[in-house]
């Protein structure tokens, strides 16, 4: 059953392209068929995160009804799929964002895990994003201001009938004057599920355009975020034994000689 995870913040600047990226290559490296799609279509960041720009179809064309989807699928870092936005103006204005629900529709015939990169906010384009995916992770930093956006982001999200998977807090830092996980939770009344430091290695990956989960896997940033790849999806991706994959076979041929001998 494929899986659809809209990754969203209440502002801007938390993190969530950042954590979209690394979690998507991290949960690709446990083995997982993932792709990105970076819904931000006025940003696009995310394929600068990636080192994958300058593409030449994006979801922009796609959202225009230039290109077809699987001309703006591209293999990236760790194997991930991805769909990058665009960075045109005129691509943006041709763009109809009514039209994501279909283009993901057909995205999820080839994927295990679809995840969406929202826009910040809770605008037009924002609200499509959280209502196509079955689940929300929401990305907060340990602020007040941060959560009690967060907090309509997830009010929004639980009417459209998105299931909040979790809350991640991002950018946290020794310096004993954030919010505290049990904090965040009483107010946004939804588990934390990932807990991101605050790490110069993260700025630097972004520099290189490479993801900090494969530049710098050491790093505190890198481990927190393959924690909690491996928390969404269970661990790594489950082999079909070779002998299973044979019985499957045996199934279906024995199933053809059946309706042979019907006839
Ligand atoms: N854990 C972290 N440690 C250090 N820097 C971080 C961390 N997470 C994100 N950043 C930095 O914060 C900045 C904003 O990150 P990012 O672009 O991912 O945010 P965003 O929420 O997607 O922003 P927007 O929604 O406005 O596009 C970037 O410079 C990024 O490198």
């Amino acid at each position: 059953m494929v899986r659809t995870i809209t990754v969203a913040s209440g502002k801007g600047g938390t993190g969530k392209t950042t954590i979209t990226a690394n979690l998507g290559v991290a949960l690709a490296q446990l083995g997982h068929d993932v792709t990105i799609v970076d819904a931000d279509i006025t940003m696009a960041n995310l394929e600068l995160i990636l080192g994958m720009e300058g593409l030449p179809v994006t979801l922009q064309n796609v959202l225009a009804g230039e290109a077809r989807i699987d001309e703006a699928i591209y293999v990236g870092p760790g194997g991930v799929k991805v769909v990058p936005a665009g960075v045109s103006l005129e691509g943006l204005r041709k763009a109809n964002p009514e039209k994501l629900e279909d283009v993901l529709t057909q995205i999820m015939e080839s994927t295990d895990i679809l995840l969406l990169d929202a826009p910040a906010g809770l605008e037009r384009s924002a609200v499509i994003a959280i209502a196509a995916a079955q689940e929300l992770l929401l990305v907060v930093n340990p602020e007040i201001s941060s959560i009690t956006d967060g907090l309509k982001t997830k009010i929004v999200a639980e009417r459209l009938g998105t299931k909040v998977l979790g809350v991640v807090v991002n950018r946290i830092t020794t310096l004993g004057i954030e919010m505290a996980k049990n904090e965040i939770e009483a107010i946004l009344e939804a588990k934390v599920i990932g807990l991101i430091p605050e790490d110069p290695e993260v700025r630097r990956a972004a520099a290189y355009g490479k993801p900090v989960v494969l530049r710098s896997p050491n790093s505190p940033a890198a481990r927190a975020i393959v924690e909690l790849a491996n928390y969404i999806a269970g661990g790594a991706k489950k082999k079909v034994p070779a002998e299973v994959k044979e019985k499957k076979k045996e199934g279906a041929l024995a199933k053809m000689l059946r309706i042979f001998r019907r006839r």
